[in-house]
């Protein structure tokens, strides 16, 4: 992990717990992967030694998941964040369709596997980092966050959320913003609509039988208004859990966290108005495993 708090990719996530291709897993959540032959396997999360929170950010190609991910992150203490774009598989692994179009938006394109074992592994060490135990327990409940475009259509997670977001934005938005966006390799002409809005609509069809809550993002909103109402939601979420809001360590004068934090609502609407300092309380104090 990066010591300021940055996104957490794979090589990083390397450096501080070493990939093993299956983790030790001592299980607490249970996760349910369907084999080829249509039997259920059973998947363990390891259990933490504190409580953990989960967030999943889904959500349509250039919907603003990395984005709001690392906003995000910008924010809640003790944050990690685990992206599904850093387990394509490499080109000459990926299926081509009758067109000749490379089959990328599909899970089958994912190493999903290599995935769920970073996932383990940050489990195993939740939050951890190189900083002093002290500092660590000082920053409270340690948070991931797994963003991606194809998370809710892959069962095995199905455990692990704490809360779910979906971000989606129009057809010729996001259109726009892939054209902008240079992959590798780079989208050939007629990919978006021959390939990638197709299999986005597929994947969408297949979350209808989703039966947690999703919560629905318009990813054309700002982005500080996305990180605004997640953050609330967030707050919320483990105020809730937890059954109490704890220590705020306040930047300044002891005032509560939201009179200090700037953080003004307008119409049901906040607004972030200060810069980082602003959020830096601790949403909750970890727990000791007999409370998880
Ligand atoms: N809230 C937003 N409003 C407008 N543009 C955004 C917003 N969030 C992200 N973007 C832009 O959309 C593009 C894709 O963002 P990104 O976060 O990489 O999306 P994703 O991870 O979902 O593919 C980038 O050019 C980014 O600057
Ligand atoms: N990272 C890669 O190896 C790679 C290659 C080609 C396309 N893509 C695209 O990445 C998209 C998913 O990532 P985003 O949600 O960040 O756009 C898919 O729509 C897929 O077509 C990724």
């Amino acid at each position: 992990m990066k010591a300021g708090g940055g996104l957490l990719r794979l090589g990083e996530l390397q450096a501080v717990v070493p990939l093993r291709p299956t983790c030790v897993l001592f299980g607490a959540r249970l996760g349910r992967t369907q084999t080829r032959s249509g039997n259920i396997k059973k998947t363990w999360f390891p259990k933490p030694i504190m409580k953990t929170f989960v967030i999943g950010i889904g959500g349509v190609t250039n919907g603003g998941k990395t984005t709001l991910a690392k906003n995000l992150q910008k924010h809640l203490p003790n944050c990690s964040i685990i992206s599904q774009d850093d387990f394509f598989k490499p080109e000459s692994e990926i299926d081509k369709d009758e067109n000749g179009f490379l089959q990328y938006d599909v899970l089958e394109a994912l190493n999903m596997e290599k995935m769920m074992s970073a996932v383990s592994c940050w489990m195993e060490k939740p939050g951890h980092s190189a900083g002093p135990a002290a500092l660590e327990s000082a920053k409270g409940v340690p948070i991931l966050i797994i963003e991606g475009f194809l998370l809710f259509n892959y069962k095995p997670l199905d455990s692990i959320w704490n809360r779910s977001y979906f971000l989606t934005i129009p057809y010729e938005e996001c259109k726009r913003r892939r054209s902008t966006r240079v992959y590798e390799p780079p989208d050939p002409p007629g990919y978006f609509d021959g390939h990638v809005w197709p299999m986005y609509l597929k994947h969408r069809q297949a979350m209808d039988t989703i039966t947690w809550e999703i919560v629905y993002l318009d990813g054309t909103r700002s982005e500080e208004d996305l990180v605004s109402q997640v953050y609330e939601d967030v707050k919320q979420e483990l105020e809730k859990q937890n059954g109490k809001y704890c220590s705020f360590k306040p930047d300044g004068g002891g005032k509560s966290n939201l009179e200090n934090s700037s953080l003004h609502s307008k119409n049901g609407v906040h607004k972030c108005q200060h810069g980082e300092t602003a959020f830096t309380h601790s949403l909750l104090e970890n727990k000791s495993e007999s409370e998880i």
